[in-house]
């Protein structure tokens, strides 16, 4: 399904023993995370969408035609944005001209986003005047963003954007990359490894494997799938997303509501009641019990209902997908367990959350 509010990517390619096989359709805005292990085919895929690797097939950004059978808009007139892993600033110019430099590559009729606005979007108010060399990693990267925006993309694809840059870094330019989440009305394509990242700023997730798309859709649901090649091993788990809606400051807890349930966290750094949060409940934290247990340490006790129950990546372990009202979560229990408390879909059962990760 291909529309004005959706970018509908299709095309075929082959390099000696890879071939690249997709048929994508994905939300006008918002980050949709291309995920999979490294040589699936990622920034092949990136680069025929750019239109800078040559293949067949088709693509439509927002209802304009980049790619169709007979036609290749030549990459230069692409309104496009591509942030790399390296920066690749001018060296020689300070910040504020490399800015100017995206900015003024578009004709002034076609400018939607606004010098100041970039600047302030990625806080580069106080690096205008210095050079990239004396810049940090996160720094340089929030610059090479900026000037990818300044020059008014209807199409931000970022290959791999954080994964030069270190811990500290990274925690540093995340916040910067949501804030332009909420604020950016145009689509983002977020080439990633990392689970973190991917569970912190991504709406809409697509997990390939092997040149193909094996599982696309909106990121929870996405997530929990339990179906191989999907699986996530030690990483399996939701994400859920709401609000917090109190804080104990007497026990260090928040209180997080998901809409169809709430679940207490450690309450950590600034936070306040009424705060959107994302956070990430894994398989291996969640327990299940037939009966509502109330004499047990874990604080968090929710009503569930099981949906399925599939093996695991080792027969050891099976993983049960649940929903609490329409929300999926997975819970990771030895096979013993399963056939000791009969587990089986449609039953009724209490699931018992040992621990709720904020998503930093
Ligand atoms: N120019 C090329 N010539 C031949 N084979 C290539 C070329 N570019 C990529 N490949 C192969 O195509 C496959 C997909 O590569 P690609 O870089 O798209 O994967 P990726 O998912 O982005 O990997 P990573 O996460 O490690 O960056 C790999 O097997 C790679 O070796």
């Amino acid at each position: 399904m291909t529309g004005p509010d959706t970018v509908h990517a299709r095309f075929r390619h082959a390099y000696p023993g890879f071939e690249l096989d997709v048929d994508l359709t994905l939300p006008g805005t918002g980050i949709t995370a291309l995920f999979g292990h490294s040589g699936c085919g990622k920034t092949t895929l990136l680069r025929c969408m750019a239109g800078l690797q040559r293949a067949p097939g088709e693509m439509t950004v927002l209802g304009e035609p980049w790619q169709t059978a007979g036609f290749h808009k030549p990459v230069h007139q692409r309104a496009l944005a591509y942030v790399f892993q390296e920066t690749h600033l001018f060296p020689h110019l300070s910040v504020r001209r490399n800015l100017e430099f995206g900015y003024r590559r578009t004709p002034a009729g076609q400018r939607r986003i606004v010098f100041d606005d970039a600047v302030h979007w990625l806080g580069l108010e106080a690096l205008l005047s210095r050079m990239p060399a004396g810049l940090s990693g996160g720094e340089r990267q929030r610059v090479a963003i900026a000037r990818a925006l300044l020059t008014s993309p209807r199409l931000l694809l970022m290959d791999e954007p954080l994964s030069a840059l270190d811990r500290a870094s990274k925690q540093e330019i995340l916040p910067y990359l949501e804030r332009l989440k909420d604020t950016l009305a145009i689509p983002v394509v977020y080439v990633s490894h990392a689970t973190a990242e991917v569970a912190r700023l991504a709406d809409h997730l697509v997990m390939m494997d092997r040149g193909r798309v094996v599982a696309q859709g909106p990121l929870q649901e996405t997530l929990a799938r339990t179906d191989p090649p999907f699986r996530l091993d030690d990483d399996a788990g939701v994400i859920l997303e709401g609000r917090l809606r109190h804080l104990d400051e007497h026990w260090h807890l928040a209180l997080f509501d998901f809409g169809q349930g709430q679940l207490w966290l450690r309450h950590e750094g600034p936070m306040r009641p009424g705060d959107r949060l994302r956070v990430q409940v894994l398989a291996r934290d969640v327990s299940l019990a037939l009966q509502e247990h109330r004499d047990q340490s874990i604080q968090n006790l929710l009503p569930a209902r099981i949906e399925r129950v599939e093996t695991d990546v080792s027969p050891g372990t099976s993983l049960v997908r649940l929903r609490v009202g329409a929300t999926p979560f997975l819970s990771r229990l030895t096979t013993r367990s399963v056939h000791q408390l009969g587990l089986r879909p449609g039953q009724g059962v209490w699931m018992q959350v040992k621990s709720v990760a904020l998503v930093d």
